[in-house]
């Protein structure tokens, strides 16, 4: 594994830039966190005719501190997996052990409080709340899961280089600012894992790089990052790319020396 989220080492993948680049040294450098190990699982929908197997005995070890891309066809589970390792969906059968907990059959009561702790969701559609500023947004989260400090929200804002647009709405914010303020939001409660399904889906190829930037700043301050995506040239920068094919992992690759963000190309 790529030694990435070392706060030693001298950072020279700068994947963002311009005005509203990340503020880099006001991330945190923290010890990696966030590892995950599923053994056998398994999710299903349905049943009898229309039974779908949307995870066909998945076993994968992403370790703390590493940034992932997720590659595989439509309808091959990768969300589906994403959603299972984050506690938004409960596997049907198998172990799933996330930031050193296993959360096999845990209660959608427990999931909801596993998340709220531990994982923080980036989406290709941002899902902002329109009628709240970028800060608001980010508050919101620390409101509605009691979990964080809402008056960090102005420091994550800086850290996704948002500083000076803090009190504008979405609508009044490019989709690679949108996204940046769904980011802060993300890490609004401090989770050791970041998720992010199609983070670049909706954006354009200069502010998706600098999008996967900001994703890989996080990661080398420590924290786990698993991307979801159907572009193939966003799995350069991974240092571990995982390809799923009819809900069964493909393959497993470890890349020693990923790409910086420049070099994703679409
Ligand atoms: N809630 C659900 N109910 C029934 N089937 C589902 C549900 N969610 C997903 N599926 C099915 O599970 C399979 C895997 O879906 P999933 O969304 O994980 O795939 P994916 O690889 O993320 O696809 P895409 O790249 O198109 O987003 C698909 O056949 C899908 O139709």
């Amino acid at each position: 594994m790529t030694g990435r989220h070392d706060a030693e080492t001298t950072d020279t993948r700068a994947g963002t830039g311009g005005a509203d680049a990340p503020h880099r040294h006001a991330a945190e450098h923290l010890a990696p966190r966030g590892g995950v190990r599923l053994a056998g699982v398994r999710k299903t929908y349905g049943a009898g005719d229309n039974v779908v197997h949307a995870l066909d005995g998945v076993d994968l070890e992403l370790p703390a501190g590493s940034f992932t891309v997720v590659l595989g066809p439509s309808g091959s589970g990768k969300t589906t997996m994403l959603n299972v390792v984050g506690g938004i969906e409960q596997a049907t059968a198998g172990t799933v052990e996330v930031a050193g907990q296993d959360i096999s059959g845990r209660s959608p009561v427990d999931l909801a409080g596993f998340r709220r702790e531990h994982v923080g969701f980036v989406f290709q559609f941002f899902n902002l709340v329109p009628t709240l500023t970028a800060r608001e947004n980010v508050e919101i989260i620390v409101e509605l899961t009691g979990v964080g400090q809402a008056k960090r929200a102005p420091e994550l804002l800086a850290q996704v280089g948002l500083a000076e647009r803090a009190d504008h709405f979405p609508a009044q914010l490019s989709g690679g600012q949108q996204q940046r303020v769904a980011i802060a939001r993300a890490l609004a409660t401090d989770p050791d894992l970041l998720l992010a399904d199609e983070p670049t889906g909706a954006l354009d190829l200069t502010t998706g790089r600098q999008i996967l930037g900001v994703l890989l700043d996080l990661n080398r301050a420590g924290r786990t990052v698993v991307v979801v995506t159907h572009n193939a040239s966003v799995a350069q920068i991974a240092d571990t790319v995982v390809t799923v094919v009819d809900g069964k992992i493909r393959s497993v690759e470890h890349q020693e020396s990923p790409a910086d963000a420049e070099a994703v190309s679409w």
